[in-house]
């Protein structure tokens, strides 16, 4: 597992996230709207067809494999390909985490239909992804990043699709091992929570650089 230097200036991450962005943008809003849409089902096959010619001009020039996690020689990270936070990855929310001084991080956040599990909820499944993530981002907050050993969850209640909130905090250490609690809310309370155990790797610096030790955004 490695991270990828990519040395580009700050201006050419800005110009890159204003291009890539909104067509992650764009094809996020085509997921939602090939779930609801009601129109005649020519106009369904005509829409295909076009995404079809639209998916292989995309792949007339494309890199083999996932995207990776890249940085600059600066610290910017570039995780575009992350499955919740990916700029590039349209099937990411994507979270906005925020990290606050006192090591807390939040996330507010809006989920429609394309996470729905029981009718009109969020699938237990993306609750417990995104809760990874957080959790894991606070578990990272002091800059020596580190990944889900264990990750426990409880579901409270049925979470709505709609708008949320998740936050997570380290609260314990213990050599190598951070524990670190978080949860989901909606505007009544907590949904879901979560305890993590969340370790550093032995080998962490080797892994990533000290050029990348900042989180990505
Ligand atoms: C900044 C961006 C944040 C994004 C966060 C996203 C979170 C993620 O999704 S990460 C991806 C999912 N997680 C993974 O793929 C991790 C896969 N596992 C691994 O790489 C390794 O097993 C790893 C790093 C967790 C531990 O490996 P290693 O460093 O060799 O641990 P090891 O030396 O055996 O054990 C260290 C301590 O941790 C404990 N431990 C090891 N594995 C686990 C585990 N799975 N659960 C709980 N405790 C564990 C050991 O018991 C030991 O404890 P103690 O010091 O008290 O004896």
């Amino acid at each position: 597992m490695q991270f990828t230097l990519e040395d580009i200036t700050a201006d050419e991450v800005e110009r890159r996230m204003a291009v890539y962005g909104p067509l992650a943008d764009t094809v996020r809003d085509l997921i939602d709207a090939v779930i609801r849409t009601e129109v005649d089902e020519t106009v369904v096959t005509e829409a295909n067809a076009r995404l079809t010619a639209v998916v292989e001009s995309l792949r007339a020039n494309q890199i083999d494999g996932a995207f990776g996690v890249r940085h600059t020689a600066e610290g910017i990270g570039m995780p575009w390909g992350n499955a919740v936070i990916g700029l590039r990855n349209a099937i990411a929310p994507p979270l906005q985490v925020l990290k606050h001084p006192d090591g807390l991080v939040t996330a507010d956040f809006t989920l429609g239909a394309a996470y729905e599990g029981p009718p009109g909820c969020v699938h237990g499944g993306v609750c417990a992804m995104l809760l990874d993530h957080v959790l894991g981002q606070a578990g990272s907050a002091d800059d020596v990043p580190c990944y889900t050993g264990t990750l426990k969850m409880r579901y409270l209640r049925p979470t709505r699709l709609g708008p949320l909130h998740a936050e997570a905090i380290i609260t314990e250490r213990e050599g190598r091992k951070k524990i670190v609690r978080g949860a989901i809310s909606d505007a009544d309370g907590e949904t879901v929570t979560a305890e993590g155990v969340f370790i550093v790797p032995k080998d962490w610096a080797g892994v990533m650089p000290e050029s990348a030790r900042i989180p990505p955004r």
